[in-house]
């Protein structure tokens, strides 16, 4: 099972909890998934009322939580985002999200080190949100992360994985980072595939939230990601161009 920052998940399955019809659906999403981590946006807390009423949803929810800083565009949003959070959740993880594009949410590459190496600095342990650009990563490992967050695609599209050549890159030029895809994820096949190709987890919210029935679509996720790991243990073949019989040839019947 992955570990991040030291600490062993039980569940390769990180979902978000917004969207969801209601709290209740919710709680049954992440009952029937397993899912090990819970990632929060500090944008649904307040100090009392439906705040309080949330927050304490999510404790029942008896997993690790990882707030967010969902929706921020800038570094000094993103901190502040973060230093809140801190307080409010009580814990140093961190889901850091840097906004750089209003219409394709893709993540702000440069200020999203900047904000990286601020909060690692003051003792985070920061998951970047960030695209499968291997330099960036390399930066943002530099700047004190030990986890990385690739997209899948951007947020909320449910393309599945849209640039595989540049995760797979990425996975082999990292293999020892502990990965993530995060966002973009439509389907159980596709967190099946980020399996296959050796990322530790998937994080997901709106392929879960806006199914017809969330909590049987976040099982199904769950078993998807069963499978995809299993494949890739079992060591697969190597696929090939040309066509190879898979029947033995020996033994065929001779028409006269
Ligand atoms: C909840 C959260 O953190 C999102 O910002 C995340 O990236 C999930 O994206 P999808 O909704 O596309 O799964």
């Amino acid at each position: 099972m992955p570990v991040f920052y030291g600490t062993e998940i039980a569940s390769r399955l990180m979902l978000g909890t917004a969207q969801y019809p209601s709290p209740a659906i919710l709680a049954e999403a992440f009952r029937r998934s397993g899912a090990g981590i819970a990632t929060v946006s500090l944008r649904r807390e307040g100090a009392g009322g439906a705040g309080a009423a949330f927050w304490q949803l999510i404790r029942d929810l008896g997993v690790a939580v990882l707030p967010n800083t969902a929706g921020c565009h800038s570094v000094r949003e993103a901190v502040t985002t973060a230093h809140m959070a801190r307080e409010v959740f009580g814990t140093d993880w961190i889901k850091l999200e840097v906004i750089g594009h209003p219409d394709t949410l893709q993540p702000d590459p440069f200020g999203l080190v900047e904000a990286a190496r601020i909060l690692t600095e003051e003792g985070f342990k920061v998951f970047p949100y960030m695209t499968e650009d291997g330099v960036l990563a390399g930066r943002l490992l530099e700047a004190g992360c030990q986890v990385l967050m690739p997209w899948g695609a951007p947020i909320g599209t449910g393309l599945g994985l849209n640039n595989r050549y540049g995760l797979r890159t990425l996975r082999a030029q990292f293999p020892e980072v502990p990965m993530v895809i995060d966002a973009g994820l439509g389907l159980p096949s596709h967190a099946a595939a980020a399996m296959e190709m050796g990322f530790d987890a998937v994080l997901l919210n709106t392929a879960v939230a806006r199914a017809g029935d969330p909590a049987a679509m976040a099982e199904g996720f769950a078993r998807a990601l069963e499978a995809g790991r299993l494949a890739l243990e079992a060591d697969p073949m190597e696929p090939r161009d040309m066509a190879a019989p898979s029947t033995p040839l020996i033994g065929l019947a001779v028409l006269a």
